[in-house]
């Protein structure tokens, strides 16, 4: 019996179109469709119905067509492979390289990105990589815009890159082809940037073309950061063990104009450097065996600049900057280590707060013969370690130690570059072991002082002066007007300007008289003057407010380190107490038991001595007495022999005699 619900099928009779007789049973092409499209013999029966189309006449071309996009689609997929393996240039770009990051910058300013109908839009182009991640990066791109009160407001910039798949697009006459594809290799680990694949394709076997797209990519990131000194810093992330310098921030570069120092010492500094970083002085040190680095020294209290100088420093030979601090807990001899051997063959490395890393011991503390450094309270440490905290061995951040002989390795072994110039930065000159600042490692010294009449005035200058690019949106209105106008605005602004600034040199001289000179630090009086930065008068008339706060300040952290110097002695003192106590004690109980040990000792000789003579008497006794036994029976025996020959009778009463002898 025919299948009721196969009685709306159309006629699988190829011939006619408009048989309606049933059919034995669905054919095996109709099975097969339904099995692949669910859903295609109700379909086909409906066309067959409401428009008298019978699709079974069409399935074989259906069924042709298409395993001839499948054909196709693998065919062109391997012609595909063949031309790109065979006539094709192609660039991988790693995702956790900084070439990602260069390139994309690159893509994002090309026409093919901003024409893209699907794109990925992005604030930041770089990788996801937490080693290239930029995490503070105040980007040129950043566009400005003036809110009701009048202060700058930053838009984020935003960036367009072409979505996942092929573009297509034209560079110097060539035909190029950018594709971006999800990694095949997808896991719940992988960072954002990491779960895709660049590359750049380009027809021709000889990848010239790429190569340049690429060198103008690396040209156009640079010129961006020309300007810019790019910081890095040395970080142990928790999630991995290894220790890598960090990309921490891209700063315009600081004129060197604005750090106060002495003229000389600045222009000698930049001489040095200049010499070093010369091509000439390189093969020099090559040709005599030296190794190529230099290492300078800047020392003073805190805020008087040798950051800033630093900072500087790398920006004027638009070097990179590496950062580290030995005050941080993690600066151990291995973090260290890996660290100096990442680092590039050019570059800045910034070696912080050597002091506070504690390294007041000498390492010739090992050697008796030679004296001990400073004095200092690091003392009693032992010979040849680092402790960070001032040499507080109680610190807990202590607890990690670094060997000034392995800071020394580190610094001129083979993990460190040849090439870079290192600068170490210090509190405490007084306190550094002579071998960690001996030429070689440190081939000049420069000192940092409190602020002076000269760096006073110059800061104050330096905040409240006209300098060049303080105009901003300003100067942009100007260039709106007509030639007449701009030339009038022109001349009237640089009236305004000069008056200003005559204006800013008469405040600076007053500041400057209310200012005593040696007794702030730059950092304090910019600190000041911050806080007053659009009224220098205020500044002025805030100074003694400022001078009394300050020395107050002064004054309480004196008194907090004498009180922490105290408490140090006093628990120094008390723990020599302790230990002498403990040393006493220790030598008392030696000394009772020792007593205790001698007295059992002649009480043992006095009882072997006592008790020893009377069993000796003892035995003696016991011995004579068992002698005079056996003489008595021996004489017994030999009497009892001698009357044997007389007459038995007589033997008889004797033996009685005997007997009543014996019982008596
Ligand atoms: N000599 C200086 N010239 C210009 N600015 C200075 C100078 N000294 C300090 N400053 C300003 O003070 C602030 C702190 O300076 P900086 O960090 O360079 O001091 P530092 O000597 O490195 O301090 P620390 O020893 O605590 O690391 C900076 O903002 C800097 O602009």
């Amino acid at each position: 019996m025919a299948d009721p619900s196969l009685s709306s099928f159309p006629s699988y009779n190829a011939g006619s179109t408009h048989n309606t007789a049933l059919p034995a049973g669905p054919p095996a092409q109709m099975v097969l469709l339904d099995w692949f499209f669910p859903g295609f013999s109700m379909f086909a029966s409906a066309v067959q119905k409401y428009l008298h189309i019978d699709l079974n006449l069409y399935i074989p071309m259906l069924l042709f067509i298409g395993m001839l996009v499948v054909c196709w689609n693998y065919a062109s997929q391997y012609l595909w492979d063949q031309v790109e393996a065979y006539f094709m240039s192609v660039v991988d770009i790693r995702t956790d390289d900084e070439i990602y990051n260069i390139l994309m910058a690159w893509v994002a300013t090309q026409r093919f990105s901003q024409g893209a109908r699907r794109f990925v839009v992005n604030t930041s182009l770089s990788s996801r990589s937490w080693f290239l991640w930029r995490w503070d990066d105040e980007d040129e791109d950043d566009e400005y815009e003036l809110d009701g009160s009048g202060e700058k407001r930053k838009k984020k910039a935003l960036s367009y890159t072409p979505s996942f798949g092929s573009h297509y697009f034209w560079y110097r006459g060539r035909l190029l082809l950018f594709r971006r594809t999800a990694n095949r290799e997808q896991n719940s680990f992988m960072l954002v940037s990491e779960r895709e694949e660049i590359s750049i394709s380009c027809f021709g076997r000889n990848p010239w073309v790429l190569k340049e797209l690429l060198l103008e990519a690396r040209e156009k990131y640079i010129e961006k950061d020309e300007h810019k000194t790019q910081i890095y810093r040395g970080t142990t992330k928790s999630m991995s063990a290894d220790p890598s310098w960090q990309r921490c921030m891209s700063r315009a570069s600081r004129p060197f104009s604005t750090v106060i120092l002495n003229e000389d010492t600045k222009r000698e500094l930049i001489s040095d450097v200049t010499d070093y970083l010369n091509p000439i002085t390189q093969r020099w040190y090559a040709n005599r065996g030296i190794p190529y680095r230099r290492g300078y020294l800047l020392h003073g209290p805190p805020g008087t600049g040798k950051s800033s100088l630093s900072l500087a420093l790398a920006g004027f030979f638009k070097m990179r900057i590496y950062i580290v601090s030995l005050s941080s807990v993690n600066a151990t001899e291995e973090v260290l280590g890996n660290l100096f051997a990442e680092l590039p063959r050019r570059c800045v490395v910034l070696l912080e707060d050597i002091d506070s890393a504690g390294l007041t011991h000498t390492r010739e503390t090992n050697d008796t013969s030679k004296p001990s450094s400073s004095g200092s309270d690091s003392d009693d440490m032992e010979p040849g370690q680092v402790t960070r905290g001032n040499g507080d061995t109680n610190n807990p951040n202590t607890s990690f130690r670094l060997s000034l002989s392995g800071l020394l390795n580190i610094l001129d072994g083979v993990a460190s570059q040849e090439g870079r110039i290192l600068i170490m930065t210090t509190n405490h000159i007084e306190k550094l072991d002579k071998a960690l600042i001996r030429p070689g490692r440190v081939d000049m010294v420069v000192e940092f002082g409190l602020a002076d009449d000269y760096m006073t005035s110059s800061i104050f200058k330096n905040i409240f002066a006209y300098l060049e690019g303080d105009d901003g949106p300003e100067a942009e209105r100007y260039l709106k007007l007509d030639p007449e106008a701009r030339e009038a605005a022109k001349e009237k602004r640089a009236k305004d300007r000069a008056a200003h600034d005559a204006r800013i040199e008469k405040l600076a001289q007053v500041f400057t008289t209310k200012i005593p000179a040696h007794e702030f630090s730059p950092a304090e009086l910019q600190g000041h003057l911050m806080k007053n930065k659009r009224d220098p008068q205020r500044a002025i008339d805030t100074a003694e407010e400022f001078i009394e706060k300050t020395r107050k300040d002064h004054k309480e952290k004196q008194l907090k380190e004498a009180e922490e110097k105290r408490k140090a002695e006093e628990k120094k003192v008390e723990d020599e107490k302790k230990k002498a106590e403990e040393e006493k004690k220790t030598a008392e109980e030696e000394a009772k038991k020792k007593v205790e040990e001698e007295i059992k000792k002649k009480v043992e000789e006095e009882i072997q001595k006592k008790f020893g003579e009377e069993i000796r008497k003892k035995v003696e006794a016991e011995m004579e007495k068992e002698k005079e036994k056996k003489a008595e029976d021996e004489a017994k025996k030999s009497e009892k022999e001698s009357t044997k020959p007389k007459d038995d009778a007589e033997s008889e009463s004797g033996t009685k005699t005997d007997t009543s002898s014996d019982a008596s």
